[in-house]
């Protein structure tokens, strides 16, 4: 549906050149929310500026339902743009306008009568929730209001590609999840393919199914939401995962920890099934172990659930290795942090 194929922008201003992009592969399928996270400065807005052909690329490709948008003469490419809707940070409302002609904007350009056009606007402020703010100015919104009327304006001439950027940066906490909750609406209800650039991962796991991590111009991950917040590979998607799941011991627990000889410390992973069954109550049954826990999160990514555990375990060697065995065998991923045999030296 959306696909980039070896793309690079470099910018030059002044005999001076940035690249702002290098060796980018993505591809966004139909009905797809897909993220991309990164620092201010890797290039999240160059990139999503390339899909609707606001920038255009340096080098390599740029397809849309399997067109090459280089490939467009000037008429095709304004044709293929009707396709594509979008929305900002700052929501680029006209101050002078009201409410009904901001969203009205994209239809008077395309010619249509005045009742299909108040038809259409109405169905679209009604679907956004601000029928009752057709007669407004922006002046007069709150910023999750500007944003709703920004997403009416953007489905107006029915796109089948909604571009996101940073459309939740400047809202509430509060705000930004009910934008959210309207951008999946939109996704499930009128199968509108979104993309979304942020540079906050709440807003991944809120809403996305797939993401792509960028640094310095560079995709540095990508993948489903569940696989990249389950092992994060590269540091900088450990951080940004960091924000929104907690993953390790707090410094006061870990000051109690007794570090004995034969004990060990293991971080577990439960997904899905493995989240709601009793493991952990089945493992301490049928194996001669000690299990403390450490540390416990839960959370809720692409409607899975995701569990991160910490514990220490104490036995008999083969006891110990029966239970990681029966964890393993469980489905659950077990990881050794440390491990302190019988000869451990506690200097
Ligand atoms: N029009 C431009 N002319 C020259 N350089 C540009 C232009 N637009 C972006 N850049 C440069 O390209 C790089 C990537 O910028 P871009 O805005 O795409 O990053 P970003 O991840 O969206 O950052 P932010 O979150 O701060 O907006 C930066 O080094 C930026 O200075």
């Amino acid at each position: 549906m959306i696909e980039l194929k070896d793309v690079h922008k470099t910018y030059t201003r002044k005999g001076i050149s940035n690249e702002a992009l290098k060796e980018i592969n993505l591809r966004v399928e139909k009905g797809d929310i897909f993220g991309v996270i990164g620092y201010s400065g890797a290039g999240k807005s160059t990139l999503i500026r390339l899909v609707n052909y606001l920038e255009k690329p340096t080098k390599g490709k740029v397809f849309v339902d399997g067109h090459d948008l280089g490939e467009y003469s000037v008429k095709e490419l304004r044709a293929a743009k009707k396709n594509i809707g979008m929305i900002f940070q700052h929501f680029n409302l006209l101050e002078s306008k009201k409410v009904f002609d901001n969203v009205a904007i994209p239809l008077v350009l395309t010619k249509k009568s005045k009742d299909e056009i108040r038809k259409r606007v109405m169905e679209l402020l009604d679907f956004v929730g601000l029928a009752d703010k057709a007669g407004s100015y922006p002046s007069e919104l709150s910023g999750g209001q500007k944003q709703r009327v920004g997403i009416a304006r953007a489905l107006a001439s029915n796109p089948s590609i909604l571009l996101c950027d940073e459309a939740t940066s400047a809202l509430d906490p509060q705000t930004t999840r009910s934008i959210l909750q309207l951008l999946k609406k939109i996704n499930a209800e009128y199968n509108i393919t979104i993309m979304i650039i942020t540079h906050e991962m709440s807003v991944i796991q809120e809403i996305c199914n797939k993401v792509a991590v960028m640094e310095q111009g560079r995709i540095i991950e990508q993948g489903s939401v569940l696989e990249v917040f389950g092992h994060p590979k590269h540091l900088t998607t450990q951080n940004f995962v960091k924000t929104v799941i907690q993953n390790s011991i707090t410094d006061s627990v870990q000051k109690t920890i007794k570090r004995e000889p034969g004990s060990g410390i293991y971080k577990l992973e439960f997904i899905g099934q493995a989240a709601s069954e009793p493991i952990l109550y089945k493992l301490i049954r049928s194996y001669d172990v000690e299990v403390n826990i450490l540390f416990a999160n839960m959370t809720e990514i692409e409607e899975t659930t995701l569990g991160k555990v910490i514990i220490q375990v104490k036995g008999e060697t083969t006891e110990v290795d029966k239970a990681l065995f029966f964890l393993k065998n469980s489905g659950v991923g077990v990881e050794e942090v440390e491990k302190h045999d019988v000869n451990y030296s506690f200097n």
